[in-house]
């Protein structure tokens, strides 16, 4: 495999696009690179820029100001060489139904230089690496969206290309043919071609991309590993609580209040105040592990372990802010869901030892405790974090 701290095969310096008749840039500065043998995870919101960044890398569009260099070619300068070092998997199906799949293939090679024979051939490798080689010579009609995504891929390597970009590539497909997508990346990863990768699918792709960088306004607000992404900006855990203020309490205040204890990175309210499915009785968890047994060992835990405040759950219920049968259920709150208040906490500690803290604050205020959720942070909190609630 080649080094992945060899010379970058894309590098993408201070990308500057503004659209005719825009008054603000949709790329504004972009700067990255991607090794050899990469999976980069190029994220952000809707319209955030990534379409047009591609673009540009691809030679669709020109770019407004900076350089991008592909395989070594200026692609501003010198398009058509940069064509033949890329290769585009485009999200929408845009296969020649008038040709058969083989047809396809083999069209895209001669169109990138390849002699007809040379062409067969490449055709005919790829079909077989991409288990299409029994319906090569059907109807592209007749293939399902899995299939015809495979092809696509096959299609985009007929030429060998160093750099593949790849646009939702699991979008609307089955787990199963999800999964031989995700494998059949990997393996492109072991061949040596580096992978751009645009998708909202973000937690699927975090089991695959070397790094991400997350785009907003046409701005790279952060690059790194998923790892490093996580641990940095999401926290260690993530512990919700499902709470019932006292009457006449500010929920503001109540979530100011548990932002402060020591482990709590920063709390936030979550707009939802239906119970999540944590540990309320029967409730599963993360782990597969039922709500009482998951109660049981997170007790033994908050017992074991030294943490501020006391008490964990053995307080929960001393406070009376545990409901029947010691998971937290649908007591103090009245009807379900009315007045509570959600409060996600970011924590960099273990959630169990921060759960005394917590109770502590709550006896102090009067405030009863619904629900418990902990959760590990994902790439999609870390997106959250970065780029905000708001749907665009
Ligand atoms: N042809 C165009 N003319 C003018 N403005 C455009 C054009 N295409 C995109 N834009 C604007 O440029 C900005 C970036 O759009 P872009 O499509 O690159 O975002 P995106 O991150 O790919 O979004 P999505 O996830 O929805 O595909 C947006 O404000 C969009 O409205």
């Amino acid at each position: 495999m080649p080094s992945r701290d060899g010379p970058a095969v894309v590098e993408v310096a201070d990308l500057v696009k503004r659209y005719p008749r825009s008054d603000t840039n949709a790329v504004d500065g972009l700067s990255f690179t991607v090794a050899p043998g990469e999976i980069f995870g190029l994220f952000g919101p809707n319209g955030a820029g990534k379409s047009t960044t591609v673009g540009i890398l691809t030679t669709r569009l020109r770019a407004t100001g900076g350089r991008v260099m592909v395989g070594g070619v200026d692609v501003g300068r010198d398009p058509a060489a940069a064509r033949a070092q890329l290769a585009v998997v485009p999200q929408h199906n845009n296969l020649d139904r008038a040709l058969t799949p083989r047809q396809n293939l083999v069209y895209h090679a001669t169109y990138h230089g390849l002699p007809r024979r040379e062409a067969e051939s490449r055709a005919g490798e790829l079909l077989e690496r991409f288990g299409l080689t029994e319906r090569a010579d059907r109807r592209i009609e007749a293939y399902s969206g899995g299939m015809a995504q495979r092809l696509m891929i096959a299609r985009a390597l007929t030429h060998d290309p160093m750099v593949l970009f790849l646009d939702e590539p699991t979008n609307a497909l089955d787990p199963q043919t999800r999964l031989l997508i995700w494998g059949q990346i990997r393996q492109l990863r072991e061949r040596g071609v580096a992978i751009v990768l645009t998708t909202h699918a973000m937690n699927e792709a975090t089991r695959i991309v070397d790094r991400v960088g997350i785009v907003d306004h046409g701005r790279l607000l952060t690059l790194d590993t998923p790892d490093n992404l996580v641990r940095g900006l999401a926290g260690d855990a993530l512990l919700d609580l499902t709470l019932t203020p006292a009457p006449g309490d500010d929920p503001e205040a109540l979530c100011a209040a548990l932002g402060e204890l020591d482990g709590v990175r920063k709390a936030e309210r979550l707009a939802s105040p239906t119970v999540p499915a944590g540990l309320r009785p029967g409730a599963g968890l993360p782990g597969g592990a039922g709500g009482g047994a998951a109660l049981a060992a997170l007790a033994a835990r908050a017992g074991g372990g030294a943490r501020p405040g006391g008490g964990g759950l053995a307080a929960l219920a001393g406070a009376g802010l545990l409901g029947r049968g010691g998971a937290a259920g649908r007591n103090g709150g009245g009807p379900a869901g009315r007045g509570r208040l959600r409060v996600r906490l970011h924590l960099a500690t273990d959630p169990a030892a921060l759960l005394g803290a917590a109770v502590t604050v709550l006896t102090a205020r009067s405030a009863a405790l619904n629900a418990i959720d902990i959760g590990e942070p994902s790439l999609e909190d870390v997106f959250i974090e970065l780029t905000g609630r708001e749907p665009r």
